[in-house]
């Protein structure tokens, strides 16, 4: 599908890095370097702006590499982007590990999923059908 962007960062636009990927890696814009200190959380500005179509959104979700290998993950996770939002793309980023992490302009920081959803129209009744769960939650039917 085709959407419209805004590239104000030298970054090259985000691409699917494979055939099939589902995540579109995206880089930090930045001046001069970033770190984050262990629990530290940081707003990075992507340098991008994007229009997207009634009826989808964009998730902003962690890389695992990331996570695994720097315990850098995404407070919000996954964030939303909103169809109507026309301001810059941020990503919270979070320091979940014991070390400083510095973060480089064009660094490949987060990944996006572009999303097709509904909007609920409520029906308000007084009562749900039955089904066998109920209100059964939280691990009810057991760990094996
Ligand atoms: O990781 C994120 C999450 C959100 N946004 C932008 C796009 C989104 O459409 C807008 C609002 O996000 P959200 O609804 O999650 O935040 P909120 O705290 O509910 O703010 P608002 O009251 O503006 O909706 O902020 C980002 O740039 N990055
Ligand atoms: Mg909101």
């Amino acid at each position: 599908m085709k959407i419209n962007i805004i590239n104000k960062s030298n970054n090259p636009l985000p691409h699917y890095e494979t055939v099939a990927s589902a995540g579109l890696d995206l880089r930090a814009n930045l001046e001069s370097p970033e770190s984050l200190k262990p629990l530290e959380r940081k707003l990075i500005s992507t340098g991008l702006f994007i229009e997207l179509p009634m009826g989808y959104e964009a998730q902003i979700r962690p890389r695992s590499g990331l996570a695994y290998k720097s315990g850098i993950s995404i407070v919000n996770s996954p964030g939303t982007i909103d169809a109507d939002y026309r301001g810059e793309i941020k990503i919270l980023l979070i320091n979940l590990s014991t070390e400083d992490f510095v973060i480089n302009h064009g660094d490949r920081i987060a990944q996006m999923v572009i999303a097709a959803h509904e909007q609920a129209e409520w029906v308000e009744v007084d009562v749900l059908s039955e089904t066998e769960r109920g209100a059964g939650g939280y691990g009810h039917t057991g760990v094996k």
